[in-house]
Parts: C-alpha cells; structure tokens; sequence
C-alpha cells in the first residue's frame, strides 16, 4: 500500500525576494514660502521580478517622485528602497529610465544614439560589433530598423520616443522606470507605442515600474496597478491585482466586462467618488 509521507514540520513556501523593496518611505520638499511640504506619506510596496506595475493618482500627489526615489534621482526622507536586496542610494545601470521627454543627442543618428548609451556603459563587455547587432536588434523591436540612419529632427514625435525607448531597453536593465513615457503623443501614436510597448513587454519579460494618467493604458498593460490617493502625505490607497491573462489583446479586453468594472473603479478612485 503506497502512503504519503508528511515532513512534521515542511517549511512553508517562501515568496521571492522582491525585485524592489519600498519601506516606510517619505519624502517631502522645501518651499520658499510655505517652509516643509510633505508630499509622499508613508509608503511601503513589495515589486517582484517580472512584474508590470503602474502607478496612477491624481496630478501633484507625488507619483513621478516616488519614481525618482526609486531611480535614486531623489533620496526618501524615512524609509528604504532596496534593488535585489542591496539600498539604492544613486542612479545605477540596473534601472533604466524612459521620460516623457526624449532626450536624443540632435547630432547623432537613431542608431547611433542607441549605440552611444552602449559604448559609454561602463559594464559593457561586447566587442564594437556586437553592440552594433544589439543596437540594430533594439531600433528592429520598436519598428525602427527603416528610419535608424536618421538624426532626431528627421523624426516624428513618436519615432523619437521609439528611439528612447530602443535605448533605454538595449542597456538591458533589471527594472525599468517609465515616466508617462507617452504622455507628450497624440492620440493616434499614443495608442500604436501602447500595444508595441505590450509585445515589447511580453517578449521581455522585465520589470516594469510606470506612471501615467491614462487608465486604459494601465488596464491594458500592468500585471498591479498602485493607485495613490491625494497629497499631501499621499499614500497607495489600492494595490490592483489586473486579472487578465497574457498576451493580451486589446480588442478582448474591451469587450470584457471585467474590464469595464475595473475601469470604472479606477476613474471613480481617481476622481474621489
Ligand atoms: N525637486 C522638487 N522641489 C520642490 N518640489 C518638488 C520637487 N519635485 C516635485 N515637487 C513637488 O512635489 C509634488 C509632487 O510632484 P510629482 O511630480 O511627483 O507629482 P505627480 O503625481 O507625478 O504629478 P503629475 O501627475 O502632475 O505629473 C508637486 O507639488 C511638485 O511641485
């Protein structure tokens, strides 16, 4: 007779260690005129590796910053966020960063701009060669193999930003940092870069920390949406499971009720209701 053997005392599975680790932060800044403004209150989040986490609130309420604390642009006030265990204290190449704001250098090809951030990477270790392929492989993934010999002037909006993108992902990060990183496209290119940023993300396999506006754009995208409430000392008042399965298609999602309900909810969190 077979029989199953129970350990007295398994161990319970463990979670991973979290890719990022926010405790108790704050952070607040100086005005002039009003002295302190605390901004972020206390804060804590768990992101584990793989994750698309996006973070929406309303304007001011300190969403990019947290972003900047944890791209170790701004220091906390309290607190702690650690990358793979270790304090992040100053911007590394671990955590790459996409702006709203593209900044290309106007002299440089798409290609070479892309190549640049390469080269002058000092943990690189490829040949010149090789980051040409990878510089190539990166502008292919973003649809920009065509348009690679051209200087920035010679780009759309949108190219522009599919350039900043190309570069920031060919550095190869642990966790990239997007800044409503389409937030300055029309509606028609906004939307192209969404569902191009989806395959990008699904092929990656990457952390992912962003912050927008866009609902839509979360739903569509995000494995948890972080939603903060208002300043000042504004907090994460709902950590979002979004529940549906990869790869994701938009037309689906719009016609999943689901969808609709969540969607609601955020907007109604977003506007206090
Ligand atoms: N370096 C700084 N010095 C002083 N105040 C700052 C600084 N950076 C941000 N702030 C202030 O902190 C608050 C939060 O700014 P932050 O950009 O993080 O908000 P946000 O939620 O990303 O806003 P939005 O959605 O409008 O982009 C704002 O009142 C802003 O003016």
């Amino acid at each position: 007779m077979s029989q199953t053997i129970t350990a007295p005392h398994a161990a319970e599975p463990t979670a991973p260690e979290p890719v990022v680790k926010i405790e108790g932060i704050t952070k607040g800044f100086p005005d002039r005129k009003k002295g302190f403004q605390p901004i972020v209150g206390l804060t804590d989040v768990d992101i584990q590796e793989g994750e698309f986490i996006t973070i929406i609130g309303p304007s001011g309420c300190g969403k990019s910053t947290i972003l900047k604390m944890i791209a170790g642009l701004e220091s906390a006030d309290e607190g702690s966020i650690r990358l793979a265990g270790k304090p992040i204290d100053a911007p590394s190449r671990e955590l790459g960063i996409v702006f709203q704001q593209h900044v290309l250098l106007p002299w440089m090809s798409a290609r070479q701009n892309v190549l640049f951030a390469l080269e002058t990477d000092p943990h690189n270790t490829r040949s010149k060669s090789q980051l040409e392929s990878l510089a190539d492989e990166y502008l292919e993934l973003v649809n920009l193999s065509h348009a690679a010999d051209r200087r920035p002037a010679q780009l759309s909006g949108g190219m522009q930003q599919r350039v900043g993108i190309a570069r920031a992902f060919a550095l190869e990060p642990k966790v990239m940092l997007l800044d409503e990183p389409l937030g300055a496209l029309d509606a028609l290119t906004r939307h192209e870069l969404q569902l191009q940023l989806l395959e990008l993300c699904e092929q990656q396999k990457r952390t992912f920390i962003m912050v927008t506006h866009d609902v839509d754009e979360a739903l569509l995208l995000s494995d948890r949406i972080l939603v903060m409430g208002t300043g000042p000392r504004a907090q994460i008042v709902h950590d979002i499971a979004v529940p549906f399965s990869r790869p994701r298609d938009v037309e689906n999602l719009e016609q999943d009720p689901k969808c609709h309900e969540l969607r609601g909810f955020l907007l109604n969190s977003l506007t206090g209701h």
